[in-house]
Protein backbone atom coordinates (compact mmCIF):
# COMPACT_ATOMS: atom_id res chain seq x y z
CA UNK A 1 0.00 0.00 0.00
CA UNK A 2 2.40 2.67 1.14
CA UNK A 3 4.87 1.07 -1.91
CA UNK A 4 2.03 2.13 -4.42
CA UNK A 5 1.99 6.01 -2.87
CA UNK A 6 5.65 6.22 -2.88
CA UNK A 7 5.47 5.48 -6.38
CA UNK A 8 3.12 7.83 -7.32
CA UNK A 9 4.93 10.64 -5.85
CA UNK A 10 8.28 9.60 -7.51
CA UNK A 11 6.16 9.92 -11.06
CA UNK A 12 4.65 13.07 -10.32
CA UNK A 13 7.68 14.75 -8.38
CA UNK A 14 9.61 15.55 -11.77
CA UNK A 15 6.54 18.41 -12.68
CA UNK A 16 7.42 20.31 -9.78
CA UNK A 17 8.57 23.43 -11.98
CA UNK A 18 7.46 22.53 -15.34
CA UNK A 19 4.00 20.97 -15.28
CA UNK A 20 3.15 19.36 -18.79
CA UNK A 21 -0.31 20.03 -20.40
CA UNK A 22 -1.74 16.35 -20.46
CA UNK A 23 -2.92 14.39 -17.39
CA UNK A 24 -1.38 10.97 -17.34
CA UNK A 25 -3.40 8.09 -17.28
CA UNK A 26 -1.92 5.06 -15.56
CA UNK A 27 -3.57 1.85 -16.61
CA UNK A 28 -2.92 -0.18 -13.87
CA UNK A 29 -4.38 2.57 -11.49
CA UNK A 30 -8.08 3.69 -11.77
CA UNK A 31 -7.24 7.20 -11.36
CA UNK A 32 -5.33 9.73 -13.24
CA UNK A 33 -1.99 11.46 -12.50
CA UNK A 34 -2.93 15.94 -13.26
CA UNK A 35 -0.48 17.60 -14.02
CA UNK A 36 -0.43 21.50 -11.79
CA UNK A 37 -1.09 23.46 -14.97
CA UNK A 38 -4.23 21.78 -15.96
CA UNK A 39 -5.34 21.81 -12.49
CA UNK A 40 -4.70 25.47 -11.96
CA UNK A 41 -6.09 26.23 -15.63
CA UNK A 42 -9.01 24.28 -14.35
CA UNK A 43 -9.97 25.89 -11.35
CA UNK A 44 -8.88 29.28 -12.04
CA UNK A 45 -5.91 29.62 -10.56
CA UNK A 46 -7.70 27.99 -7.52
CA UNK A 47 -10.28 31.33 -7.77
CA UNK A 48 -12.22 32.31 -4.42
CA UNK A 49 -15.53 32.53 -6.99
CA UNK A 50 -14.65 28.71 -7.52
CA UNK A 51 -14.54 27.77 -3.62
CA UNK A 52 -16.88 25.54 -3.32
CA UNK A 53 -16.04 23.98 0.66
CA UNK A 54 -13.55 24.24 3.25
CA UNK A 55 -12.50 20.92 5.38
CA UNK A 56 -10.02 20.19 8.36
CA UNK A 57 -7.09 20.32 5.63
CA UNK A 58 -7.78 22.45 3.07
CA UNK A 59 -10.40 24.10 0.39
CA UNK A 60 -12.45 22.36 -2.14
CA UNK A 61 -12.47 24.01 -5.75
CA UNK A 62 -14.66 23.67 -8.21
CA UNK A 63 -13.37 23.06 -11.65
CA UNK A 64 -13.74 21.91 -15.87
CA UNK A 65 -10.99 20.35 -17.62
CA UNK A 66 -10.24 21.50 -21.30
CA UNK A 67 -12.23 18.92 -22.53
CA UNK A 68 -15.24 20.01 -20.40
CA UNK A 69 -15.48 17.29 -17.32
CA UNK A 70 -16.26 18.58 -13.88
CA UNK A 71 -14.15 18.42 -10.83
CA UNK A 72 -14.09 19.23 -7.50
CA UNK A 73 -10.18 19.50 -6.13
CA UNK A 74 -9.23 19.57 -2.68
CA UNK A 75 -5.94 21.90 -2.30
CA UNK A 76 -4.10 20.71 1.12
CA UNK A 77 -3.62 24.28 2.97
CA UNK A 78 -0.10 23.09 4.27
CA UNK A 79 2.41 20.31 4.31
CA UNK A 80 3.70 18.79 7.32
CA UNK A 81 3.13 15.52 8.71
CA UNK A 82 -0.55 15.46 9.30
CA UNK A 83 -1.20 16.48 5.92
CA UNK A 84 1.02 14.16 4.13
CA UNK A 85 -1.01 11.29 6.02
CA UNK A 86 -4.73 13.12 5.16
CA UNK A 87 -3.41 13.40 1.35
CA UNK A 88 -1.92 9.52 1.33
CA UNK A 89 -4.55 7.92 2.79
CA UNK A 90 -7.43 9.91 0.95
CA UNK A 91 -5.58 8.65 -2.19
CA UNK A 92 -4.89 5.45 -1.09
CA UNK A 93 -8.58 4.44 0.30
CA UNK A 94 -10.78 6.63 -2.33
CA UNK A 95 -8.85 5.01 -5.27
CA UNK A 96 -9.78 1.50 -4.28
CA UNK A 97 -13.25 2.58 -3.44
CA UNK A 98 -16.01 1.97 -6.70
CA UNK A 99 -19.41 2.00 -5.47
CA UNK A 100 -22.04 3.95 -6.99
CA UNK A 101 -23.16 5.78 -3.90
CA UNK A 102 -19.47 6.58 -3.00
CA UNK A 103 -17.44 9.58 -3.93
CA UNK A 104 -14.74 8.68 -6.45
CA UNK A 105 -11.70 9.58 -6.72
CA UNK A 106 -10.26 11.23 -10.14
CA UNK A 107 -6.56 11.17 -9.47
CA UNK A 108 -4.19 13.94 -7.46
CA UNK A 109 -1.13 15.75 -7.99
CA UNK A 110 1.97 15.97 -5.64
CA UNK A 111 5.16 18.18 -6.44
CA UNK A 112 6.61 20.43 -4.28
CA UNK A 113 3.83 22.19 -1.82
CA UNK A 114 0.96 21.65 -3.62
CA UNK A 115 -0.54 18.65 -2.45
CA UNK A 116 -4.24 18.38 -5.07
CA UNK A 117 -6.87 15.55 -4.63
CA UNK A 118 -9.27 15.75 -7.60
CA UNK A 119 -13.00 13.83 -7.61
CA UNK A 120 -15.99 14.00 -9.14
CA UNK A 121 -17.91 16.80 -8.78
CA UNK A 122 -21.17 16.38 -7.10
CA UNK A 123 -23.31 19.10 -7.89
CA UNK A 124 -25.97 18.57 -5.56
CA UNK A 125 -24.49 20.00 -2.70
CA UNK A 126 -24.48 18.85 0.98
CA UNK A 127 -26.88 16.45 2.94
CA UNK A 128 -26.57 18.87 5.60
CA UNK A 129 -27.49 21.95 2.89
CA UNK A 130 -31.10 19.75 1.89
CA UNK A 131 -31.66 18.99 6.28
CA UNK A 132 -31.03 22.41 7.57
CA UNK A 133 -29.19 24.60 5.24
CA UNK A 134 -30.61 27.00 2.07
CA UNK A 135 -31.92 24.31 0.42
CA UNK A 136 -34.26 23.13 3.13
CA UNK A 137 -35.99 26.23 2.78
CA UNK A 138 -36.22 26.73 -0.92
CA UNK A 139 -36.94 22.40 -1.55
CA UNK A 140 -38.06 20.40 0.93
CA UNK A 141 -36.13 16.98 1.20
CA UNK A 142 -39.26 14.54 1.19
CA UNK A 143 -39.70 11.83 3.20
CA UNK A 144 -39.04 8.77 0.57
CA UNK A 145 -36.19 10.82 -0.87
CA UNK A 146 -34.83 10.87 3.07
CA UNK A 147 -35.20 6.93 3.25
CA UNK A 148 -33.64 6.11 0.05
CA UNK A 149 -30.59 8.13 1.18
CA UNK A 150 -30.74 6.69 4.49
CA UNK A 151 -30.21 2.86 2.37
CA UNK A 152 -28.31 4.48 -0.12
CA UNK A 153 -25.70 5.59 2.71
CA UNK A 154 -26.06 2.14 4.45
CA UNK A 155 -25.28 0.36 1.31
CA UNK A 156 -22.21 2.40 0.77
CA UNK A 157 -21.03 1.66 4.46
CA UNK A 158 -21.62 -1.60 4.10
CA UNK A 159 -19.57 -2.02 0.82
CA UNK A 160 -16.60 -0.55 2.68
CA UNK A 161 -16.74 -2.48 5.97
CA UNK A 162 -17.64 -5.96 3.91
CA UNK A 163 -16.43 -5.78 0.52
CA UNK A 164 -13.42 -3.33 0.36
CA UNK A 165 -9.57 -5.25 1.06
CA UNK A 166 -8.49 -4.45 3.83
CA UNK A 167 -11.96 -2.99 4.96
CA UNK A 168 -12.48 0.29 5.47
CA UNK A 169 -14.29 2.33 8.85
CA UNK A 170 -15.15 5.99 8.02
CA UNK A 171 -15.26 6.66 11.51
CA UNK A 172 -16.32 10.24 10.22
CA UNK A 173 -19.83 10.24 9.00
CA UNK A 174 -21.68 13.25 9.34
CA UNK A 175 -24.47 15.36 7.56
CA UNK A 176 -22.97 17.54 10.35
CA UNK A 177 -21.73 16.27 13.53
CA UNK A 178 -25.31 16.90 15.62
CA UNK A 179 -24.97 18.07 18.83
CA UNK A 180 -27.96 20.31 20.88
CA UNK A 181 -26.66 22.97 23.39
CA UNK A 182 -28.49 22.68 26.37
CA UNK A 183 -28.90 25.83 28.85
CA UNK A 184 -25.49 26.03 30.24
CA UNK A 185 -23.50 25.49 27.33
CA UNK A 186 -23.59 21.65 28.17
CA UNK A 187 -23.87 19.44 25.21
CA UNK A 188 -25.49 16.46 24.47
CA UNK A 189 -25.59 13.81 21.24
CA UNK A 190 -28.61 13.28 19.29
CA UNK A 191 -29.41 9.87 20.95
CA UNK A 192 -28.93 11.00 24.51
CA UNK A 193 -31.95 13.86 23.23
CA UNK A 194 -33.96 11.30 21.07
CA UNK A 195 -33.87 8.48 23.71
CA UNK A 196 -36.53 10.08 26.23
CA UNK A 197 -39.17 10.03 23.42
CA UNK A 198 -38.76 6.66 22.22
CA UNK A 199 -39.08 5.99 25.57
CA UNK A 200 -42.21 7.48 25.93
CA UNK A 201 -43.01 6.10 22.36
CA UNK A 202 -43.34 9.61 21.31
CA UNK A 203 -41.64 8.94 17.80
CA UNK A 204 -43.43 11.62 16.39
CA UNK A 205 -41.33 14.28 17.98
CA UNK A 206 -38.39 13.36 16.52
CA UNK A 207 -39.61 13.54 13.32
CA UNK A 208 -38.17 16.50 11.33
CA UNK A 209 -40.61 19.58 12.17
CA UNK A 210 -40.18 20.74 8.14
CA UNK A 211 -42.11 17.92 7.68
CA UNK A 212 -44.99 18.88 9.15
CA UNK A 213 -46.15 15.43 9.90
CA UNK A 214 -45.65 14.20 6.21
CA UNK A 215 -43.75 11.24 7.39
CA UNK A 216 -44.64 7.02 7.96
CA UNK A 217 -44.83 6.63 11.88
CA UNK A 218 -43.76 3.23 11.03
CA UNK A 219 -40.64 3.99 9.31
CA UNK A 220 -39.60 6.34 11.09
CA UNK A 221 -39.76 3.93 14.62
CA UNK A 222 -37.63 1.37 11.80
CA UNK A 223 -35.22 3.73 11.62
CA UNK A 224 -34.67 5.41 14.74
CA UNK A 225 -34.37 1.91 16.47
CA UNK A 226 -32.10 0.87 13.64
CA UNK A 227 -30.31 3.89 15.00
CA UNK A 228 -30.50 3.22 18.44
CA UNK A 229 -29.04 -0.08 17.73
CA UNK A 230 -26.10 1.39 16.01
CA UNK A 231 -24.82 3.40 18.70
CA UNK A 232 -25.16 1.06 21.23
CA UNK A 233 -22.83 1.70 24.20
CA UNK A 234 -21.30 -1.83 23.88
CA UNK A 235 -20.39 -2.31 20.30
CA UNK A 236 -21.08 -6.38 20.74
CA UNK A 237 -24.92 -5.34 20.47
CA UNK A 238 -24.31 -3.07 17.54
CA UNK A 239 -25.61 -4.80 13.97
CA UNK A 240 -22.97 -5.38 11.47
CA UNK A 241 -23.70 -2.87 8.49
CA UNK A 242 -25.41 -5.47 6.52
CA UNK A 243 -27.49 -6.59 8.49
CA UNK A 244 -28.32 -2.45 8.43
CA UNK A 245 -29.31 -2.49 5.09
CA UNK A 246 -31.08 -5.56 5.23
CA UNK A 247 -33.28 -4.19 8.44
CA UNK A 248 -33.70 -1.28 6.33
CA UNK A 249 -34.71 -2.82 3.08
CA UNK A 250 -37.13 -4.77 4.86
CA UNK A 251 -38.48 -2.46 6.98
CA UNK A 252 -39.11 0.61 4.71
CA UNK A 253 -39.10 -1.45 1.64
CA UNK A 254 -41.53 -3.71 2.85
CA UNK A 255 -43.47 -0.90 4.40
CA UNK A 256 -43.55 0.37 0.80
CA UNK A 257 -44.49 -2.81 -0.62
CA UNK A 258 -47.31 -3.12 2.06
CA UNK A 259 -48.97 0.38 1.53
CA UNK A 260 -49.14 -0.44 -2.21
CA UNK A 261 -50.68 -3.70 -0.89
CA UNK A 262 -53.06 -2.05 1.35
CA UNK A 263 -53.63 1.20 -1.10
CA UNK A 264 -54.56 -1.67 -4.32
CA UNK A 265 -57.20 -2.96 -2.06
CA UNK A 266 -58.48 0.28 -0.75
CA UNK A 267 -58.88 1.31 -4.58
CA UNK A 268 -60.70 -1.83 -5.06
CA UNK A 269 -62.89 -1.64 -2.55
CA UNK A 270 -63.35 2.14 -1.79
CA UNK A 271 -62.90 1.59 1.76
CA UNK A 272 -61.63 4.42 3.63
CA UNK A 273 -58.98 2.67 6.28
CA UNK A 274 -56.45 5.26 7.14
CA UNK A 275 -53.27 2.63 6.27
CA UNK A 276 -50.76 5.33 6.38
CA UNK A 277 -51.38 6.63 9.71
CA UNK A 278 -52.33 3.37 11.86
CA UNK A 279 -48.96 1.70 11.42
CA UNK A 280 -49.58 -0.74 14.49
CA UNK A 281 -50.21 -4.04 12.36
CA UNK A 282 -46.96 -3.40 10.40
CA UNK A 283 -44.92 -2.10 13.42
CA UNK A 284 -45.80 -5.81 14.88
CA UNK A 285 -45.00 -7.43 12.32
CA UNK A 286 -41.84 -5.69 11.80
CA UNK A 287 -39.38 -8.51 13.25
CA UNK A 288 -35.82 -7.71 13.22
CA UNK A 289 -35.30 -10.48 15.35
CA UNK A 290 -35.68 -12.50 12.04
CA UNK A 291 -33.04 -10.46 10.25
CA UNK A 292 -30.53 -11.06 13.39
CA UNK A 293 -30.05 -12.46 16.58
CA UNK A 294 -28.68 -9.27 17.98
CA UNK A 295 -31.98 -7.17 18.22
CA UNK A 296 -32.48 -3.33 19.04
CA UNK A 297 -34.21 -3.25 22.50
CA UNK A 298 -37.92 -2.29 22.01
CA UNK A 299 -39.06 0.50 24.44
CA UNK A 300 -42.06 -0.75 26.13
CA UNK A 301 -45.53 0.55 23.96
CA UNK A 302 -48.10 3.03 25.97
CA UNK A 303 -50.74 1.73 24.50
N1 LIG B 1 -16.64 16.14 -4.79
C1 LIG B 1 -17.24 17.21 -4.32
N2 LIG B 1 -18.19 17.82 -5.04
C2 LIG B 1 -18.82 18.92 -4.58
N3 LIG B 1 -18.52 19.51 -3.40
C3 LIG B 1 -17.56 18.96 -2.64
C4 LIG B 1 -16.87 17.78 -3.06
N4 LIG B 1 -15.96 17.46 -2.11
C5 LIG B 1 -16.09 18.37 -1.14
N5 LIG B 1 -17.04 19.28 -1.45
C6 LIG B 1 -17.45 20.43 -0.62
O1 LIG B 1 -16.33 20.85 0.14
C7 LIG B 1 -16.61 20.72 1.54
C8 LIG B 1 -15.35 20.32 2.26
O2 LIG B 1 -14.97 19.02 1.87
P1 LIG B 1 -13.83 18.21 2.63
O3 LIG B 1 -13.79 16.83 2.09
O4 LIG B 1 -12.58 18.97 2.62
O5 LIG B 1 -14.31 18.31 4.10
P2 LIG B 1 -15.01 17.46 5.18
O6 LIG B 1 -14.93 16.02 4.88
O7 LIG B 1 -16.33 18.11 5.40
O8 LIG B 1 -14.10 17.87 6.41
P3 LIG B 1 -12.90 17.20 7.12
O9 LIG B 1 -11.71 17.40 6.24
O10 LIG B 1 -12.84 18.03 8.35
O11 LIG B 1 -13.27 15.78 7.34
C9 LIG B 1 -17.73 19.72 1.64
O12 LIG B 1 -18.48 19.91 2.79
C10 LIG B 1 -18.52 20.00 0.36
O13 LIG B 1 -19.38 21.12 0.56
Amino acid sequence: MKNMLKNCFCCTSHEDHEPTISAHKKTDYPWNMYTLKELVHATNNFHNDNKIGEGGFGSVYWGRTSKGTELAVKRLKSINAKAEMEFAVEVEILGRVRHKNLLGLKGFYAGGDERLIVYDYMPNHSLLTHLHGQLAVDCLLDWPRRMSIAIGSAEGLAYLHHEVTPHIIHRDIKASNPLEKLPGGIKRDIIQWATPFVQKDSYELIADPRLKGRFDHAQLKVVVKIALACTDSNPENRPSMLEVVEWLKSGIGGRRKEIRIVKDRVDETEDEDDFCDDDTDYYETFDMKKHSGRVPKMPSRTR
